[in-house]
């Protein structure tokens, strides 16, 4: 049953996501129209008045090029509440508040949300209410099934949106097109064909001020626990029949159980490794050991890798190496899919040039297929070709994406508590083996590729 929410209601409203990407997602969103008549209440500790509010609204719709009358309209007439969510008393005055059927969005910090929907399973949620969830969901398999159940206390389970923004990418839905609506693609998309798959997301971003949370999370959980492990869904999964959420997300939940480290072996399909101090674009930065906020004891890793296997007939034996790491030299955010070799070249052809490579490019959105042709000069003698195209970077970026599924109470974006919990299981086994030390923490300088001999493909020349 689709219900229309009529109030958006920012939970720590004050912080950083709220700030930089959600409103300016929302703003992209009412621009649009997709949401026309709503109304917005931020919340947070602060004791901000509704006009310093309008004001920050105001600025982060700036920021999202959102203009138009929706927008205006909402940043004009939204309010500010302070209150602890937390408490019972806190949170009857922020649902007092609201007229309409509201979506309550957990921009807090983690233990928070929790204990916020402990407080909602006390006193109850307006009927029709959506629950829109930031990660990290959960610490662990364990934590997320408790947090599961006690969400089911709460709402049923297709109004929980726990958001993933890399399910909003526009190259991320791509795949689906690319692959479900060209015969060509799909008819060798499986071991006979693909010999191995990269998933890497290297960001030149470090730290950035955020140890209080990464500090406890490090790359793998926050960037492949996450995003990472939906990205290699969509790319492995079964074609749905329809995209409704319960198909979709079936087909992504029955990829994801057939998930596990390459050979059953964490310790040997994983590494993990920190920046040491560096240079990148100009911008001197210390060991992560030395960031502000950061415990060396912790022995945080800034890059991860992982390599896993999808059990099942279609990809047996095929490896899909997810690589993601912060203060590394290149930005570089793609899928690669390496095809295998053809069986026999026609004598007479010569000069192999690797393997044909289908790479999509996350931001700027772009797909590139590198193919061997028949050489210019010489027509015996085979050169490699890139095709590509470019794609637009779409109507609305990643958050307006999430807020439109979740104003429209549209779960399909969302992840399913199952789907959560099967990451969890995917992970586990390899934090396991790092917490116990079988595998180094290596190192890297800050500005670098990261530590060499690594698995994943090497980016395109
Ligand atoms: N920032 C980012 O880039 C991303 C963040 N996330 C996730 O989004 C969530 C929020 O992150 P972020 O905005 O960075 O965090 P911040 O710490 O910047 O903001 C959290 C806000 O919650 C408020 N808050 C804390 N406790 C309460 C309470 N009891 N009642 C009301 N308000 C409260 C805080 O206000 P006060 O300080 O006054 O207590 C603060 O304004 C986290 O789960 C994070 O993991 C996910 C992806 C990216
Ligand atoms: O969720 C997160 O994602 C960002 C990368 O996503 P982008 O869309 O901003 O490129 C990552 O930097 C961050 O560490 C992680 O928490």
């Amino acid at each position: 049953m689709t219900v229309k929410i009529d109030v958006l209601v920012v939970l720590g409203a004050g912080g950083d996501l709220t700030s930089r990407l959600l409103l300016p997602g929302l703003g992209q969103l009412l621009a649009s129209g997709q949401a026309d008549g709503l109304t917005l209440i931020g919340v947070g500790q602060d004791a901000l008045s509704d006009d310093e509010w309008r004001e920050r609204v105001t600025r982060s719709f700036e920021s999202g090029a959102a203009e138009g009358a929706e927008p205006s309209r909402v940043a004009a007439q939204t309010a500010w509440l302070t209150a602890d969510v937390t408490d019972a008393e806190g949170l009857r005055s922020v649902i007092a508040a609201v007229d309409g059927t509201p979506a309550f969005y957990f921009a807090l910090p983690p233990a928070v949300a929790v204990a916020v929907v402990k407080t909602m399973a006390e006193i109850g949620v307006p009927e029709g209410t959506v629950l829109a969830l930031e990660k990290p969901f959960g610490t662990d398999l364990a934590s997320a099934q408790a947090f599961n159940a006690l969400l089911a206390r709460v709402v049923p389970e297709n109004s929980v949106h726990r958001v993933d923004h890399f399910l909003g990418k526009s190259t991320v839905l791509n795949l689906i097109g690319l692959r479900f609506a060209n015969r060509f693609f799909e008819q060798s998309w499986n071991r006979d064909a693909i010999e191995r798959v990269d998933i890497v997301f290297d960001e030149n971003l470090a730290l950035e001020g955020r140890a209080g949370y990464y500090d406890h999370a490090g790359a793998l959980v926050d960037m492949i626990q996450s995003h990472l492990l939906q990205v290699l869904a969509l790319v492995a999964m079964e074609p749905p029949s329809t995209l409704d959420p319960d198909d979709l997300r079936g087909s992504i939940a029955q990829v994801l159980r057939a998930v596990r480290p390459q050979d059953d072996d964490p310790r040997r399909s994983s590494r993990r490794a920190r920046y040491t101090p560096g240079t990148i674009g100009g911008r001197r930065l210390p060991s992560y050991a030395d960031e502000k906020g950061v415990d060396p004891e912790n022995g945080t890793e800034t890059l991860a890798e992982m390599t896993v296997t999808v059990d099942n007939w279609r990809w047996a034996g095929v490896p899909f190496t997810l690589r993601s790491g912060k203060a590394l030299a290149d930005r570089r955010k793609e899928i690669v899919v390496t095809f295998r070799e053809v069986p026999h070249l026609p004598e007479g052809l010569s000069g192999r040039v690797g393997p044909s490579r289908l790479r999509l490019v996350l931001g700027p959105d772009r797909i590139e297929f590198d193919v061997a042709m028949n050489g210019e000069d010489d027509p015996f003698q085979l050169d490699q070709v890139t095709l590509s195209a470019e794609f637009g970077a779409g109507r609305l970026g990643p958050y307006g994406e999430v807020l439109s599924g979740i104003l429209s109470s549209d779960p399909t974006l969302s992840l399913r508590a199952d789907v959560v919990e099967q990451c969890w299981r995917i992970v586990e086994p390899v934090l396991a083996v790092w917490r116990n030390g079988d595998v180094p923490l290596e190192e890297y300088p800050a500005g670098s590729a990261g530590p060499a001999a690594w698995s994943a493909v090497p980016p395109k020349a």
